[in-house]
């Protein structure tokens, strides 16, 4: 721009005896910005008796004030949050920031913010423990697709986005007060060199005292636990870079009687897991010098209720479920003791097939170890691999499609033990292992529980008393296990037979179709407790005791969901079928150890 020609025009903007006044100030202030603006002028004054300089006055004078006001209140308004507001800050790591936000959209709709962030819920709308709802639902053929069956995408796509607010602020009141909700979002740089845009939440109050604000948040969380009452959250490791846990998902909270155990070994774990919780206890520990930890080791063949134990048990004592896939490569024995530095105060902390992660042995161990124990060392390899795939599948089950990046499976080769690559194990050792749980700088007030399917391959160190503090056997179905099984399946169905009710609709619910694929008719009538009972006795009788897992005999019942009586019929071919298929595999088994030996 030509600063002398802006000069110019100013200086003959000022009042002077030529007859310029500084009404002509923005003409000339235009003239200069705008060139051939007066040109234009005059053409619209000539041709249309328009004076547009009035106009412009006016405009350019509005655009002065209101960035002289502008300027003043963002000062005002600056220097009144400083001295006369309290403020919290929520990081966008917390668990907190995401609870504010989901509290905010669901309780807050009516804040007309111009600026969202649109989130998709996932779940399924026909989830609903409300009979009559489903009803309706079914009714109203929104779940069903052309095919008749029902349609998951269909009501999927019916769960609408939630909308959270953006970056900015705005305030909003509530019975304990006004508060200002500031969204801040900043690049920060990680370890790995990267930049990583990360956010927070600013809340504010009018007060020379944050109380209000702990008030509000106490109100949020309480809204939360109510919220996920019943439910279980599970937690996986979070990025390397935060060294913390995230929400992988959450499950309703497993009814302990769903699970069918010995009672005495359930009220034996209920009992202990009680009196470690109680808030007395901590202190109790600490006055004689015992760490405030508690381990349990679940071990049993594979389908036995391991891993629902562990959850039934976070859902009564209302705990967190923290699980830990030793197997992962990017866990090392670092992130493993920051994990456990990260855990809440109170938590189950759960390591599945302890026995195949693949934990390498203790540095201490001598070299000149039995054979014996070389052996089993290397069977313990094998089982690494196995375990890998099963670990992996099994965190990708439990942990839900939510969790952050799922590492790539390694590749692996089978060496010989003297090799010194170490690639087959976790990249944990035992002895790392051993002192991030029970490590002098270790947390305290977590429940450690262990699932293996082989207890006698664990080395005596990872499971003595302290570390493990109580074991529960699981085994094969017992005579009263499978009658437990049989009348949990059809006691209490409120499954109701949707097909009656909702008359006029063509097609069949999915569980009439699972009983289709077992080759049965429409869903029996119900059943009578006298014959219930008799039913699940006779059920029981044709299953061997000790011979199958409960998880097999609850997906044999799955297939006949809505049809006891069929199911107690053909329990005898799927047995023989199921038995014969067994022993095939045990002898496959025991000729692959043959060849392996030879
Ligand atoms: N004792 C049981 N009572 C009720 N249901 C059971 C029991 N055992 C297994 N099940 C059912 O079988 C399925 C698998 O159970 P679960 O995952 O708890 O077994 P697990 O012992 O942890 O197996 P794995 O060793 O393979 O991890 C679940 O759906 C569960 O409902």
């Amino acid at each position: 721009m030509d600063l002398f020609y802006l000069g110019r025009q100013l200086i003959t903007a000022l009042p002077s005896g030529n007859g310029t006044d500084v009404t002509d100030l923005p003409i000339k202030l235009l003239e200069a910005f705008v060139p051939g603006y007066s040109l234009f002028a005059n053409a619209a004054q000539q041709w249309l008796g328009f004076d547009l300089r009035l106009i412009m006055s006016c405009i350019a004078f509005f655009f002065i004030a209101k960035s002289t006001v502008d300027f003043v209140w963002s000062r005002v308004y600056k220097t009144l949050l400083d001295y006369f507001t309290s403020s919290v800050h929520i990081d966008g790591r917390d668990d907190l920031y995401t609870t504010v936000l989901e509290w905010i959209s669901a309780t807050r709709p009516d804040l007309s913010k111009r600026s969202l962030t649109a989130r998709t819920q996932y779940g399924n709308q026909y989830d609903s423990d409300d009979e009559e709802e489903a009803d309706a639902y079914m009714l109203a053929k929104v779940a069903v697709g052309d095919h008749g069956y029902f349609n998951f995408s269909k009501t999927a796509s019916r769960v609408p986005p939630r909308y959270e607010p953006d970056h900015g602020q705005f305030w909003f009141s509530t019975p304990h007060g006004t508060f200002q909700f500031k969204k801040n979002e900043y690049t920060t740089r990680g370890s790995d060199g990267l930049e990583h845009m990360e956010s927070c939440i600013d809340l504010s109050c009018i007060g020379l005292t944050t109380n209000p604000i702990k008030l509000l948040l106490n109100n949020i969380k309480a809204w939360t636990v109510r919220k996920e009452g019943s439910k279980t959250i599970i937690r996986v490791p979070a990025d390397e870079r935060w060294n913390g846990w995230m929400r992988s998902s959450e499950r309703p909270s497993r009814n302990l009687d769903t699970v069918i155990l010995d009672p005495e070994q359930k009220s034996r774990i209920l009992q202990d897991m009680n009196e470690y919780l109680h808030p007395l206890s901590s202190k109790w520990y600490a006055s004689r010098g015992i760490p405030y930890r508690r381990g349990y080791l679940f071990s049993g063949p594979p389908g036995t209720g391991k891993t629902s134990l562990s959850f039934s048990l976070a859902g009564i004592f209302g705990l967190d479920i923290h699980i830990i896939n030793l197997m992962d490569p990017s866990m090392s024995e670092n992130t493993l003791s920051k994990l456990f530095n990260n855990l809440p105060k109170r938590c189950i902390v759960l390591f599945e097939d302890i026995d195949a992660a693949g934990i390498k042995k203790r540095v201490d161990e001598s070299d000149s170890e039995s054979d014996a124990k070389r052996a089993y060392d290397d069977k313990d390899a094998s089982k690494a691999e196995i375990g890998k795939g099963k670990s992996k599948s099994r965190a990708t089950r439990r942990a839900d499609s939510t969790s952050p990046s799922p590492s790539p499976p390694r590749k692996r080769h089978r060496k010989s033990k003297t090799s010194t690559d170490t690639d087959n194990e976790s990249k944990i050792s035992l002895s790392g292992l051993l002192n991030v749980i029970d490590g002098v700088a270790t947390h305290e007030g977590r429940i450690l529980i262990m699932t293996t399917n082989h207890p006698e391959k664990l080395d005596p160190a990872l499971i003595r008393a302290g570390r493990v503090d109580m074991q529960i056997s699981f085994s094969y179905a017992t005579a009263s296990q499978i009658r437990s099984l049989f009348l949990r399946m059809y006691a209490g169905d409120n499954v109701p037979s949707v097909t009656a009710k909702a008359s006029g609709l063509k097609t069949e619910p999915m569980v009439e179709v699972a009983g289709k694929i077992a080759g049965s008719g429409d869903a029996e009538p119900p059943l009578a407790k006298e014959e219930l009972e008799d039913l699940s006795v006779r059920f029981a009788a044709e299953l061997p005791e000790g011979r199958f897992a409960p998880s097999d005999v609850q997906g044999y019942l799955l297939l006949y969901r809505k049809k006891p009586r069929e199911a107690v019929d053909k329990v005898g071919v799927w047995r023989d079928a199921k038995l014969v298929d067994m022993a095939e595999k045990e002898k496959n088994k025991s000729a692959g150890k043959k060849v392996k030996r030879t």
